[in-house]
């Protein structure tokens, strides 16, 4: 039995940062941006209105008051998007909504409330021919000035960030509409097992719903990662095979679930060891003993594949532990160097109730926190098994009920109350 560290570093040597290619913004939300973003547009990109209302000169309405309004003729209307540009002379006034371009000649806007016309759409939303103003407009008043926020050449968007909804926006208003990144990868998930049938479906004798598919699906999901589903495959290493062939190509990692232990039907072990490629071996841990890790060639590229043992708590350790740190990695957002950058947030409970642990294997625990009412200085945090049946690896449905994983040392031969333990926060 290797270590799990030894078992991680393997698979992190045998992965690599995603090569960076421009997506369109719709893609890069939580990629990684490979380069900075300069603004090739200003934001605003020209001198705009603030608000809805009149473009005047300044000038004109210096002296306007509510009692003895200044009357401007109406030469125009600008509505924002509008290409026009009229030029505003003394005496008159355009009319403009918030995010016109400012016409030619005006250097302020007056709000439609101080005019004498009725603000909104509707009845009364005509073009008049003269406005009253009944307020001065200093100038400048409600222009928004091409360049306000940012100029051309400006780095908006630093590389190396992960890009959030805002950076998209900043990308976009200053004239992107791509961005260079590394890329979301795409995960093949692959179930193996004569015994499977979809989620839902009805079972004969000797079945079982198909749970990992669904699981690792929405792990990699959570991870920014596309999901492409594979399907459950027969212990039928032909089939197996063709499968595995014909998804090559669309998929950058896989990760297969069952069929890597002792028994005479375990199909990925038997197509896959062969190879050469794809080391089967066993971790000192529990769940997720068994383990096959290796790179499938196709087309010159090199696409990791991770042979999880079948049992679903299992699946979901072995992902935590291996899978979700080489994503991390392809994504470029994690380093080898880094580890806190590889895996979830590690925190540390007091054992509210023990349990025992099996000998020689580091032990991921499932486990519910509380909150602690107690504020000693201790851990703030209550942690209990969130099953009755212990750690055992075939528990899925009381998965749903764990907020973290406990990590327990190999030498440890039980966790007792009082204890203080060192627990992984778990999607
Ligand atoms: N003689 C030995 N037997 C076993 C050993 C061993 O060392 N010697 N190791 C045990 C351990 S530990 C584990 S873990 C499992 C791993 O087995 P496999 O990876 O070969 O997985 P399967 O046999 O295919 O399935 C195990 C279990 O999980 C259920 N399963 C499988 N796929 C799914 C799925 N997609 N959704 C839900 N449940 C699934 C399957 O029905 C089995 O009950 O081997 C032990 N045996
Ligand atoms: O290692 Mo297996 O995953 O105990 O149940």
């Amino acid at each position: 039995m290797i270590t799990v560290e030894e078992h991680r570093a393997a698979v992190l040597a045998a992965v690599s940062r995603l090569p960076a290619r421009r997506v369109p913004l719709a893609e890069a939300l939580g990629c990684v941006l490979a380069e900075d973003v300069v603004a090739v547009l200003s934001v605003p990109p020209f001198d705009n209105s603030a608000m809805d209302g009149y473009a005047v000169r300044s000038e004109d309405v210096a002296a306007a008051t509510e009692a003895e309004p200044v009357r401007l003729r109406v030469i125009a209307d600008l509505p924002a998007g509008s290409g026009e540009r009229p030029e505003v002379l003394p005496g008159t006034a355009v009319r403009i909504m918030t995010g016109a371009p400012m016409p030619p000649g005006a250097d302020a806007v007056v709000p439609v409330e101080r005019t004498d016309q009725p603000a909104g759409p509707g009845a009364g939303s005509a073009l008049p021919d003269v406005v009253a103003i009944q307020a001065p407009a200093a100038p400048g008043a409600h222009v928004r000035r091409a360049g306000d926020d940012v100029t051309p050449g400006t780095v908006v968007v630093p590389a190396g960030i992960e890009l959030r909804p805002r950076d998209l926006s900043t990308a976009a208003s200053t004239g992107h509409g791509s961005l260079p990144v590394h890329p979301r990868a795409r995960l093949g998930v692959l179930s193996t097992g004569s015994e499977l049938v979809d989620p839902g479906a009805p079972l004969a004798h000797g079945q079982i719903p198909d749970s990992n598919t669904t699981m690792v699906a929405a792990l990699a999901e959570t991870l920014g990662v596309t999901p492409v589903p594979l399907g459950a495959v027969d212990d039928d290493p032909d089939a197996l095979r063709r499968r595995l062939q014909d998804s090559l190509a669309r998929v950058d990692a896989i990760v297969t679930t069952g069929g890597v232990s002792a028994g005479a039907y375990d199909v990925v072990k038997e197509v896959l060891a062969p190879l050469g490629e794809v080391a089967f071996t066993t971790v000192a841990m529990q769940p997720g003993k068994p383990q096959g890790f290796g790179v499938l060639h196709e087309d010159g590229r090199g696409v990791p594949i991770f042979c999880l043992p079948g049992n679903p708590v299992s699946v979901f350790v072995s992902f935590v532990v291996f899978v979700e740190p080489a994503l991390r990695v392809m994504a470029g957002r994690g380093t080898a160097e880094a580890p806190q950058t590889l895996q979830p947030v590690l925190v540390d409970a007091l054992v509210g109730e023990g349990w025992r642990c099996p000998p020689g294997r580091r032990q991921y625990m499932p486990v519910v926190l509380d909150d602690r009412p107690e504020d000693d200085g201790g851990p703030y945090l209550l942690a209990r098994p969130a099953s009755r049946g212990g750690s055992g690896s075939h528990l899925v449905a009381s998965l749903a009920e764990a907020d973290a994983l406990a990590i327990v040392d190999a030498e440890v031969q039980a966790v007792t109350e009082g204890d203080v333990v060192t627990v992984m926060m778990v999607p």
